[in-house]
């Protein structure tokens, strides 16, 4: 589904650069559930964003089911997005003035689909994830976990083949992300392809398999 070849990124710092991905080579098959790992400030989110379509590498190859990524533009960058990828975030940033229903079914408005296509698509969503009962509550209200699970609908909501989680889990207690966990099983099993970044082991030990990004390279220990 996903193959990266000697992937390179860096930044710009004052006068020179910070390479942060120095040759990064990954294959990912349908249906993986794989964990990323590595240092804070090893590059773990700097290649999520390049394999989300969110930003691109300065060398090296991306091809998603043998389309080649890296060549894309911007504007078909968004329609990659779009049509394959449900990116969540820590922290799950849901807009506040906007109730749970309005929040998951953002991804769907610049769509053709009328209002109650769009509404039954919602319903949907919610009802997969067992929080119909949120749809109309106002988001700043909710719990950390309420909430994390409506950014996992929001992800969900246009059938994304592919999930990108940068440290869904974070700031939870243990039993949420527990609950968020299995929730992610849950997707997998359904065959959706799931790649978390993390930090915890918890999280790592659920996923079929475990890189590292050490020295701006991925390995597998
Ligand atoms: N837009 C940017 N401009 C400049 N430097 C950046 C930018 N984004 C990331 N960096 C730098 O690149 C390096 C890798 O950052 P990245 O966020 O990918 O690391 P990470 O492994 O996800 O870290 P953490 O676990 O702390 O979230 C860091 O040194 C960071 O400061």
């Amino acid at each position: 589904m996903i193959e990266v070849k000697d992937l390179k990124k860096s930044y710009p710092f004052g006068k020179s650069k910070i390479e942060v991905l120095k040759g990064v080579n990954l294959a990912v098959e349908k249906g993986d559930m794989i964990a990323i790992m590595g240092r804070s400030g090893s590059g773990k989110s700097t290649l999520l964003n390049i394999l989300a379509g969110l930003d691109q590498p300065d060398s090296g190859i991306y091809l998603y089911e043998e389309s080649r990524i890296t060549d894309k533009r911007m504007d078909e960058l968004a329609n990659f997005r779009k049509k394959n990828i449900g990116f969540i975030l820590q922290n799950y940033p849901l807009i506040d003035s906007k109730n749970v229903a309005e929040n998951v079914g953002l991804p769907l408005r610049y769509s053709k689909k009328s209002n109650k296509q769009r509404e039954t698509e919602v319903t949907q969503v919610l009802d997969t994830l067992g929080i119909n009962y949120l749809k109309h509550r106002w988001v700043d209200m909710l719990s950390g976990g309420e909430a994390q699970r409506v950014a996992i609908a929001r992800a969900l909501v246009q059938h994304p083949d592919l999930i990108l989680a940068d440290e869904p889990t974070g700031s939870l207690d243990e039993e949420t992300e527990k609950d968020i966990l299995d929730l992610c099983k849950r997707l997998n099993h359904q065959g959706k392809t799931i790649i978390l970044v993390t930090h915890d082991q918890h999280v790592a030990a659920v996923c079929h398999k475990v890189y590292y990004i050490q020295g701006g390279t991925v390995v597998d220990k």
